[in-house]
């Protein structure tokens, strides 16, 4: 990125066994998960999943129960400079909204032993060049998004966390911050970006950790969990829909009608669809898998912690 190289790149998170309780609130329920280097981990559930939680405990800002959350082996507490190992952003706001952008970065470049030279280097990779010198409190929050950013890569840090990043971003920015995202894992980091919205990450991430309720769905890549999703099923296109149902009948495989000409089967590999049908006399305009999106296959994991989450509001909405 520049001559200020990550010292460290090849550094993981890894967390085992985290528990974190508020009074009655099971926040994190025995999670374990490793965010490895050089690629973009999506940290993805539904509102109240427990993400922020694990990433404030990561970072040494809240204290667990139970388990460890260690960044190349150390708690965070024990870094010698914490700065230029991780780098965060949390709360965007949380910025004194007096000072210049420039100066809240040399304030906190000066409090972290960061050479001085490093904020406007920072300041242009965050797109912020041009407005340094305007005070912080008329920023916009994709503004604000950015100067966090900044803030974040001011110590050149080997692992990187941002709790939702791409919240209140534009279309610019969010191509932006894919952009960003990428070539900061693609230099040896390791990056955990947290979201609600699956479809926030379907073009970010590389890896996923799918949480609901505190607990792990899902540590999978993008792609196995879009494979697991869809499954055996295909999709084959008749205008001899009652015989291709006949003629697959005696396997096992379930078949529905999904539309005027389509006629679905799952528990059947593409391959035996085929032969039967052919063996069966029935003419076929199109046989396809089916491919699920991440949408339908997050949709799918988290649906109970969604759902206890609404049983819940509802309970409080009726007392
Ligand atoms: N300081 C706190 N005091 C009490 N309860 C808390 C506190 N922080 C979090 N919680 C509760 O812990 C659970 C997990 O919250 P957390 O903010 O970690 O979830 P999240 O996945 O980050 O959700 P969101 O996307 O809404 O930020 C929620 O039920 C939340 O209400």
């Amino acid at each position: 990125m520049t001559e200020f190289s990550p010292r460290g790149a090849g550094v993981a998170i890894e967390v085992r066994g985290l528990r974190k309780r508020y009074r009655s609130t099971v926040a994190v329920d025995d999670l374990s998960f490793t965010v490895e280097p050089g690629m973009v981990t999506g940290f993805v559930g539904p509102n109240g999943a427990g993400k922020s939680t694990t990433m404030r405990i990561i970072l040494g800002l809240d204290a667990a129960d139970g388990g460890t959350a260690l960044v190349g082996g150390r708690p965070y507490r024990a870094l010698a400079r914490p700065l230029r190992t991780v780098g965060a952003l949390l709360d965007a706001s949380a910025v004194h909204p007096g000072r210049s952008a420039r100066n809240h970065l040399l304030w906190l470049a000066q409090s972290n032993a960061v050479p001085s030279r490093r904020v406007d280097e920072v300041l242009d990779l965050a797109g912020l060049a041009a407005v340094g010198k305007r005070t912080v409190g008329g920023f916009s929050l994709g503004m604000r998004q950015r100067l966090g950013i900044a803030a974040a890569l001011l110590g050149d840090p080997a692992v990187v966390i941002f709790d939702e990043p791409i919240n209140g971003l534009d279309i610019d920015g969010i191509q932006w911050i894919r952009g960003l995202l990428r070539s900061l894992a693609d230099e040896g980091r390791a990056v955990l970006i947290s979201s609600h919205l699956m479809g926030e990450l379907e073009d970010s991430a590389d890896h996923l950790l799918v949480i609901g309720r505190g607990r792990l769905l899902a540590d999978t890549s993008v792609r196995d969990l879009v494979a697991r999703a869809s499954g055996d099923r295909v999709a084959v296109r008749t205008g001899m829909r009652t015989e291709a149902m006949t003629a697959l009948a005696d396997t096992g495989a379930l078949t529905t009608i999904a539309d005027g000409e389509t006629v679905t089967v799952a528990g059947l590999p593409i391959e035996r669809v085929v032969a039967l049908l052919t063996h069966h006399g029935v003419t076929f305009s199109g046989v396809s898998a089916h491919r699920a999106s991440l949408e339908e296959a997050y949709m799918e994991l988290t649906r109970d912690a969604i759902e206890f989450g609404a049983v819940e509001r509802d309970e409080r909405a009726a007392r």
